[in-house]
């Protein structure tokens, strides 16, 4: 029988202030779903993964918009999707969101659906839900367009892809942790529901900053924007190294630093002019201080979800 093979690359969320709202994609890891129909009759997804992830599609995040997707249409398919987990999870990489995007990109492409890109992200949207709780569109926008992009309206669904004029690489530091079940959905119950107004002034500022500087190549408004007074400090107590790694990312001159989504991870952005070499020196040893060991992983922008069919 055919099926489609889905490609879809790891992301970062928020970028400082834009919180929901701006996420890049990264050539760091990939998950890959593979959508086969198996049978007719009833509208059903069935699930083999090389993951201990659950194999109930309504708790895995690319089985919930893809049950979603055949029941909104009235599509009485039975789907098997085969996961190819490439993006560790739980550790703000977007790994919930790439599984999403993929295995909907699949189902689009084998049964010719036509959904736009934009409808590939409004229904992978279903899989965050369905494991944190919330339809955050961000990782997942990444996943599915590529490169930096902006989420600038969710009803409808509206992605804008952010022309990028800076020269930067991308290093992700991973540290070696489990956080266990729901992360994100804990992550985003610290975040508070009403802001001072001095903060949320501050926030756009920096979202501006963030980027005019990478759309004009501007180095400096660029550093500048990648900050955020609101969610990255509500969350803290689940990075308590984050200060001190910024503190030492930029003494030593990176473009960047923000916390990658969620987190734990936290994403260095960084040019000729950075002593990376001395940023990984020193952040191992706040790593072990915490008792951590750290991974450091340079990569650059990744592209969009990709298909291809097998017949
Ligand atoms: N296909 C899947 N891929 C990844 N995680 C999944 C998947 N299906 C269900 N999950 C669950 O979702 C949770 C991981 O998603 P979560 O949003 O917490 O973090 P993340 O997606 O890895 O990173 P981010 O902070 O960028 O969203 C885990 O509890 C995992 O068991
Ligand atoms: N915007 C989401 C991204 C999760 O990776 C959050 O911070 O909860």
């Amino acid at each position: 029988m055919p099926f489609v093979r889905a490609t879809a690359y790891s992301s970062s969320a928020n970028l400082g202030a834009g919180f929901d709202v701006l996420s890049l994609a990264h050539q760091a890891y990939k998950d890959v779903v593979e959508a086969e129909i198996v049978g007719e009759g009833k509208s059903e997804v069935v699930i083999q993964s090389n993951s201990d992830l659950p194999l109930d599609p309504l708790k895995n995040s690319a089985g919930a918009p893809v049950l979603n997707l055949l029941n909104e249409m009235g599509l009485k398919y039975r789907v098997k999707l085969r996961i190819h987990k490439g993006v560790p999870y739980g550790l703000g990489l977007g790994s919930s969101g790439a599984s999403a995007v993929a295995a909907v990109a699949a189902l689009n492409s084998l049964l010719n659906l036509k959904l736009s890109l934009e409808e590939v992200v409004r229904y992978a949207t279903a899989g965050e839900k369905a494991v944190s709780g919330s339809p955050h569109p961000d990782n997942v926008a990444a996943s599915a367009f590529g490169g930096v992009v902006a989420v600038v309206s969710t009803s409808p669904v509206r992605i804008v892809t952010i022309p990028v004029r800076l020269n930067f690489k991308i290093t992700l530091i991973v540290p070696r942790i489990h956080t266990g079940e729901g992360k994100t959905k804990r992550a985003r119950e610290l975040v508070p529901k009403q802001v001072d107004i001095g903060k949320m002034v501050e926030n756009m500022r920096y979202l501006s900053s963030f980027v005019l500087g990478i759309t004009k190549g501007d180095r400096e408004l660029t550093r500048m924007g990648l900050n955020d007074e609101i969610v990255e400090k509500s969350r803290e107590p689940l990075f308590p190294y984050y200060p001190k790694i910024r503190e030492i990312a930029l003494r030593k001159d990176a473009v960047g630093v923000c916390v990658s989504g969620a987190g734990p991870t936290i994403l260095v952005l960084s040019d000729e002019e950075t002593d990376l070499e001395g940023i990984k020196r020193e952040v191992s040893t706040v790593c072990n201080g915490f008792e951590t060991v750290c991974d450091f992983v340079d990569t650059q922008l990744g592209g969009g979800v990709e298909t291809e069919r097998f017949n």
